[in-house]
């Protein structure tokens, strides 16, 4: 369905003729008449129930993420991994908790199917707890998720723009200067240990779909204290990897290449991406989970620099969760909306939206990476033309 949008400065209301028809169902919906009816009905009971737990799930949501973050926070998912199944009572003494409160965790958790009744009154792992124990990446982002649910505590606020905690803008200096370079490694550190403990959930994703030994040099812009560098050089043994990003990060990710034994093969470069020339020569520039940081503006420069700095024919991998995933909906336009509105710049864009900015900046054709997990990541992979790159707007 086109969207009709009212001309600027226009009073006239727009109509579709699917406004009425819509209305009736809206009208249906919403009377308390008709859903006594349809629960009652046994052909739309199940519909019904289906809708209710739908709503309620949504009313109860923090209540669910915070019964997660507490079993993260008690590291509940690697030890029954590691020592099997516990009963309450072994846990209690364990954590010091009241037994009282240890029950409601673990019966809360076994609702949520993180957790599974096990014979002899014990908890075992649950197939949504199993998959989250020994994920680092993991616990670290649900762990992260305090700053966030501080400044969404009065979302009105955050949609005005007068949040008084701000929690993800502070957490992430980079989105609210236009001097990110001047900016003291301390600052840099949270959100770049952060960044690089996830990674491998980008990563996965990214190498799985984009194997790298068809390349030579891999310069990866934004690319943080080079956890995915080195991710990458280990995936290629003849690719040289450099990593691009603010002096801070970039010092630390020579760190990581030092103590990782990859000095010969990987280097870091510090510099502003918005405003220093990028290191020319690659044939492959990853922008990994950096593009949708920023507005159109910013976007544009970046890109019209990586496609300056690739050498004639050479690509661009942008890998980023995408607004309008099929299936993973909430991740793109609800959760990153708001995560970006919050962090105070940027947006999740769909891919259509990516491609007319590729096209914009020079890029040529440009094709989808099916990834195996697209709620993670989504990856585009966009050529420079052949011809050296002159005249990129
Ligand atoms: C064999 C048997 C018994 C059954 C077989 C049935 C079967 C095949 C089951 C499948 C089991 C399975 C393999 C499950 C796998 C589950 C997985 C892989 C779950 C992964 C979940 C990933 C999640 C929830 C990722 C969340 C990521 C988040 C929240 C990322 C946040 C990122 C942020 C905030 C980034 C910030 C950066 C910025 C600022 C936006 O630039
Ligand atoms: C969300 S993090 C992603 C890091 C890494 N690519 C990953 O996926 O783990 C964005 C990165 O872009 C870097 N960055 C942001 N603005 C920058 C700028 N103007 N110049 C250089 N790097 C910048 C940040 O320091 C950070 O490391």
């Amino acid at each position: 369905m086109a969207r009709v949008d009212a001309p600027p400065g226009s009073a006239a209301p727009v109509t579709h003729w699917l406004d009425g028809p819509l209305a009736w169902r809206d009208r249906l919906l919403a009377s308390a008449a008709f859903r006594r009816w349809a629960q009652a009905f046994p052909l739309t009971r199940w519909l019904a129930r289906r809708r209710a737990a739908g709503v309620f799930d949504l009313v109860a949501g923090f209540v669910y993420s915070q019964v997660l973050l507490a079993c993260v926070q008690l590291r509940l998912f690697e030890l029954l991994l590691d020592e099997g199944p516990q009963s309450a009572s072994a846990l209690a003494g364990r954590w010091q908790l009241p037994l009282m409160s240890t029950e409601r965790l673990l019966r809360a958790a076994v609702a949520l199917k993180l957790l599974e009744h096990r014979p002899h009154d014990r908890y075992g792992l649950g197939p949504l707890g199993a998959p989250l124990a020994g994920d680092a990446g993991l616990a670290a982002m649900i762990e992260h998720h305090a700053a966030l649910y501080r400044d969404l505590a009065e979302p009105l606020a955050l949609l005005r723009g007068t949040t008084r905690d701000a929690g993800l803008a502070a957490y992430w200096p980079y989105a609210g200067t236009d001097a990110p370079q001047t900016l003291p490694a301390e600052r840099l550190k949270a959100y770049s240990d952060l960044m690089a403990a996830s990674q491998p959930l980008v990563a996965d994703q990214v190498l799985g779909a984009y194997p790298l030994r068809r390349h030579r040099r891999l310069l990866d812009v934004g690319g943080g204290n080079g956890a995915f560098a080195c991710r990458a050089a280990q995936s290629a043994p003849g690719l040289q990897v450099q990593v691009f990003d603010l002096p801070g990060v970039a010092a630390a990710a020579h760190q990581r290449f030092e103590q990782a034994g990859l000095s010969d093969r990987c280097t870091a470069v510090g510099g502003d991406f918005l405003h220093d020339p990028l290191p020319v020569g690659a044939d492959l520039v990853t922008l990994l989970r950096v593009v949708h940081d920023h507005d159109d503006a910013r976007v544009l420069r970046l890109l019209r620099a990586v496609r300056q700095a690739l050498v004639p024919g050479g690509s661009l991998l942008l890998a980023e969760p995408l607004a309008g995933t099929p299936g993973a909906e909430r991740m793109g336009d609800t959760y990153f909306g708001v995560y970006l509105l919050a962090m105070g710049r940027g947006e999740p864009r769909s891919e259509q939206r990516l491609r007319e900015l590729l096209a914009e900046a020079g890029f040529a054709r440009v094709r989808r990476l099916p990834t195996a997990l697209p709620l993670q990541a989504s990856a585009l992979l966009a050529k420079t033309p052949d011809t050296s790159n002159v005249n990129v707007g």
